[in-house]
């Protein structure tokens, strides 16, 4: 029996009759191809990438298992479509805290049409992408059993000052999210989360060792996931904290070139991330806090 995923931060959605992801109970993530060369290629990527013998076990692990392509009845209602079956990387997880960080600077493939790459760099000119190299394309952060997740509004969440990024890395692994804690996020769980030799800091580290060296493929457009389990935490047990690459709909032959765009990108993410770690107690400016304010409620529509 297949549903919509309950933990699908950014993308497209299914649900009110739209395309969108679905999940068996079994840990499949079908995940629709786009009809257009978007679907065929991220296809090609998983098959040209799994059957691979150039990459490393250690850097296979970051990427979802994937289990070929299937027809199944699509959520918008209109029949059997082919779907990517993928593994799905929420089976089992527990109100898990998750964001979606779309790397690089620029979003589009060279061979893109011109039309597609004004869209893009509309897109990445008026987000963090450019100044940053990255962006937040959605997030979920489980704050308590009373409260339930803080999801802020896509369009609060992209247009965001080095400071707001701060803000919201900071959230991440905090004992509260939300609002009233705004600019004083107290970072709690950075050690356990970020850091040590398992956290995620060592996992973009070594991700980033690899694309200092790979030439094979150029990512476009596409996003580290990142997830932990807060709840575990306070049972004592460690938060399960995991990287994993998604979306490969735009991603291109390296030919023997570095992907300096993605490369950049994730060494970007890895300085925000490493500086929460030497000063976890740095408190982000109250501008800060209020600019994303201000932003959220001017996308909420109301105060
Ligand atoms: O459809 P849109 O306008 O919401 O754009 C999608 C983007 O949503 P956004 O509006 O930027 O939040 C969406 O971005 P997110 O992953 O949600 O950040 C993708 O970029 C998607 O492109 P593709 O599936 O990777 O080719 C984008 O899909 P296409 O517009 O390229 O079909
Ligand atoms: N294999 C997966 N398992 C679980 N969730 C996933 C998986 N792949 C993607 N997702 C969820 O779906 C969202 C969108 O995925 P993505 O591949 O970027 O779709 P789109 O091409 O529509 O942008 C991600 O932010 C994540 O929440």
């Amino acid at each position: 029996m297949l549903k919509v995923p309950d933990h699908q931060v950014a993308g497209h959605k299914a649900g009110n009759g739209k395309l969108g992801p679905l999940v068996d109970d079994s840990g499949h993530f079908y995940k629709p191809l786009q009809g257009d060369e978007r679907g065929s290629n991220e296809v090609s990527f998983y098959a040209s990438f799994s059957s691979n013998t150039r990459i490393p076990g250690h850097i296979r692990r970051f990427f979802p298992n994937f289990y070929g392509t299937q027809l199944v009845e699509a959520s918008d209602g209109s029949g059997l479509q082919p779907h990517l079956v993928l593994q799905d990387l929420t089976l089992g997880r527990v109100n898990p805290s998750i964001m979606d960080i779309k790397i690089g600077s620029r979003t589009w493939p060279p061979q893109a049409t011109k039309d597609y790459i004004s869209k893009c760099l509309k897109k990445d000119r008026e987000s963090s992408s450019i100044p940053l190299g990255f962006r937040f394309s959605g997030l979920q952060i489980y704050e308590s059993r009373e409260l339930g997740f803080w999801k802020p509004g896509k369009r609060s969440i992209k247009c965001l000052s080095a400071d707001e990024v701060k803000l919201i890395l900071r959230k991440f692994v905090s004992s509260h999210a939300s609002e009233e804690m705004d600019s004083k996020p107290d970072c709690t769980f950075a050690s356990v989360v970020y850091g040590g030799s398992a956290g995620i800091l060592a996992q973009l580290l070594e991700l980033k060792a690899w694309f200092e060296d790979q030439t094979i493929y150029h990512f476009y457009s596409c996003s580290v996931l990142m997830t932990y389990e807060k709840e575990l935490i306070s049972n004592g047990k460690s938060p399960n904290a995991e990287i994993k690459l998604v979306d490969f709909a735009h991603v291109v032959e390296g030919k023997g070139v570095i992907d300096h765009n993605f490369l950049g990108g994730l060494c970007s993410l890895i300085k925000f991330i490493s500086e929460i770690l030497t000063t976890p107690d740095e408190c982000t400016t109250e501008s800060s806090s209020e600019d994303f304010r201000k932003n959220r409620i001017s996308e909420d529509g109301a105060p």
